[in-house]
């Protein structure tokens, strides 16, 4: 099919109210928008400011009342625990309504906010429906983080209720969440009134009398009651929930997602950009911690009427590297997105591909990247391994849906390994020089998006309009700042190529190097340190710390260093992937105290670097190259 990318793209920057207003005509709304676009509103302007609509509303009851009742809308494939169960539309309303009601009971009102902390189970897709069910806000924490990142997200969003489960399944180990939620309140100055603990056959948590609650039992008591709570009304430009993401600090940012202009994105995107048609099979190997879980495991599929796949394993070694084939043949897969190190693990493990042979991948359509940088080597090799395209797309938590990408659902551009193709409708991605100025074709700068933000974009940050501002609108007034470094070229195709801020990407997963050097300094024996990320072949990057220790320890570097180790996995979580702490005598810095951490990631990634000319003593990057060099690491 030739592509109608130019035509629809064109469409929209000719009248970008008129293409929103079409596209806002797939959703059902209690009040229809009047305006769609009201620019003296917000932070830079709000959509369908005058539209009520409600988004489990959209999931769910109106499909069933459309008669698709029966069909799957997930399907739970958890290879961990050996279980496979279709749930139906049907039957998912029935536990949302529910636990919607038991929400109400605990006081929960529309505005109050649920942080949800849960493995990839069902339970965790309905915590979130039901609170959208009744207008609440629910913000949900990746199960990879540590009691204190849990602890800071309660605190900011003053959760009223916390939704978790006893534990998490890991390969080789259980993972218990109870103790780690308990902690977290024990340590946030914001106390939840209660907690609704799903107790898991594998661990049983001990529960707190008078604060924590047993979530199928009182699910299944609001069943056998017959309490349902209806769907609330709620304005489009109100809050569905609040994701945090890494800032440049301890302090992570709550991206706010709103209500109307998420649906109306997420549901254009499902058909015109990964080609889904309602009844089909998507799935999204990704958690629900993350905002893909939130916009492709859970609310696109389900707006879109389709059936989602919700995964509980891994890529490789649950039980192996076929179990995605596995998965895509069984269950009737037509469009798959995952991250690059996914792949690259499975390749790892099979480079031949063998275990593809084993199954009847024939409903297949598309493969598609995000999340990290796609290298080209392994999109080649999977588009060999697979025989369907291999599309690369970029977007970010912010964002809640791509910015670019190559749209199936439009027909496919001709592909260039290392871009992620063209921007989308909704976005007019520009790159600037650091004064702010336009640059050439081919010129590297600052990836930026034109404002207005497209609907489904974040409207602004929780409870910190002023944050917002300073983050992504000061710097390049007009212009939304992606923190990203890029040049797109003469044909328009965006190339991705490095953050400009101290943001890495570790598996896919966005983490901050300046929390982990706050944990690092935290150490009693630590005088300064500075933490980079350095490539690596299977996670796209790691992170490394470079710690100067206090001239009056006496203790062993390496003792010290283990410390350190524990210290960020204690605080930040597993998912920090941060193994590697070495103790230097003495960090490079400019003249003006400045510590030189690009130039050390240059020696550690064997990249070409030129002595910087403000540098204050040249020796110390021979000192890093050669303690670098004995860990085995830029040689
Ligand atoms: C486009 C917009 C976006 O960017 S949205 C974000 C997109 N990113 C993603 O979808 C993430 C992609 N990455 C992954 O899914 C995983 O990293 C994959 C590729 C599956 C590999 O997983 P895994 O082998 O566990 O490695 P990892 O680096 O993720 O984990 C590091 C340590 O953390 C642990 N962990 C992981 N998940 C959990 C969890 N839910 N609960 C508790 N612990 C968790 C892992 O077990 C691992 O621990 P350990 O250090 O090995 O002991």
């Amino acid at each position: 099919m030739a592509s109608r990318y130019s035509e629809v793209y064109a469409a929209w920057k000719a009248d970008p109210e008129g293409f929103w207003a079409k596209a806002a005509q797939a959703i059902d709304w209690f009040e229809k928008p009047r305006r769609i676009f009201d620019a003296e509103r917000g932070t830079y302007g709000l959509w369908f400011p005058d539209g009520f609509t409600n988004t489990c509303y959209n999931c769910l009851d109106r499909h069933i009342a459309a008669g698709g009742g029966e069909q799957a809308a997930f399907i739970y494939d958890s290879p961990v625990t050996g279980r496979s169960e279709k749930i139906s539309y049907e039957g998912l309303l029935s536990d949302v309504k529910a636990l919607a009601a038991v929400y109400r009971k605990l006081g929960v009102e529309k505005g109050d906010r649920i942080v949800i902390y849960m493995p990839m189970i069902p339970e965790a897709a309905v915590a979130m429906l039901a609170a959208a069910r009744i207008g609440a806000v629910h913000s949900v924490v990746f199960g990879g983080f540590a009691a204190n990142e849990l602890a800071v997200r309660v605190d900011d969003c003053k959760a009223k209720l916390v939704v978790s489960a006893s534990c998490g399944i890991e390969p080789g180990r259980t993972v218990a969440y109870k103790p780690l939620l308990d902690q977290a309140i024990e340590a946030a100055r914001h106390k939840p009134a209660h907690c609704l603990i799903f107790q898991r056959d594998m661990l049983a948590a001990n529960m707190v009398p008078g604060r924590d609650i047993d979530f199928s039992e009182v699910l299944a008591a609001a069943k056998a009651a017959g309490e349902e709570a209806p769907c609330a009304p709620v304005a489009a430009t109100d809050p569905l929930y609040v994701l945090y993401t890494s800032g440049t600090t301890g302090q992570p940012k709550g991206v706010v997602r709103d209500t109307g202009g998420h649906m109306v994105a997420l549901k254009w995107s499902m058909e015109n950009f990964f080609g889904v048609r309602p009844g089909e099979v998507f799935w999204a190997a990704s958690d629900i911690g993350w905002v893909v879980g939130h916009s492709y495991i859970v609310y696109g599929p389900l707006l879109n009427g389709s059936t989602s796949i919700l995964f509980e394993g891994k890529p490789v070694g649950t039980p192996d590297p076929g179990t995605y084939w596995r998965a895509i043949a069984e269950h009737g897969v037509t469009v798959m997105f995952t991250a690059p190190t996914a792949l690259r693990a499975i390749r790892k493990e099979d480079p031949a591909a063998s275990h593809v042979a084993r199954y009847d991948l024939s409903r297949f359509r598309a493969l598609y990247l995000a999340g990290e940088r796609a290298d080209p080597d392994t999109i080649r090799w999977a588009e060999q391994a697979l025989g369907v395209p291999v599309i690369d797309h970029w977007w970010q938590t912010e964002t809640g849906w791509p910015v670019a990408g190559n749209a199936v659902g439009l027909g496919l551009l001709p592909v260039k390994y290392g871009s992620p193709a063209v921007p989308l409708p909704g976005y007019d991605v520009q790159i600037l020089d650091d004064a702010g100025h336009p640059v050439t074709p081919g010129t590297l700068g600052n990836v930026v998006i034109k404002l207005p933000l497209p609907p489904g974009c974040l409207p602004t940050l929780w409870n910190a309009d002023g944050r917002f501002h300073a983050a992504y609108l000061e710097e390049f007034p007009g212009y939304y700042k992606t923190a990203d470094a890029g040049y797109i070229d003469e044909d328009g195709y965006v190339f991705i190529m490095a953050r400009t801020d101290d943001i890495i990407n570790v598996a896919g997963h966005r983490l901050s190097t300046g929390a982990m050097e706050e944990v690092c300094a935290s150490h009693p024996d630590v005088a300064e340190c500075a933490v980079i990320g350095i490539a690596d072949p299977l996670k796209g990057q790691v992170p490394a710390g470079f710690l100067v220790i206090n001239s009056n320890v006496s203790r062993e570097p390496a003792e010290i260093e283990k410390e350190v180790v524990g210290l960020v996995r204690e605080r930040i979580g597993p998912v920090a992937a941060f193994r590697t702490a070495i103790c230097v005598k003495r960090l490079p810095k400019t003249r003006s105290g400045k510590i030189l951490r690009a130039t050390i990631q240059k020696i550690a990634d064997r990249q070409p670097w030129k002595m910087p000319a403000t540098i204050d003593d040249p020796a110390i990057l021979d000192e890093i190259a050669e303690v670098l060099h004995a860990k085995g690491i830029g040689v």
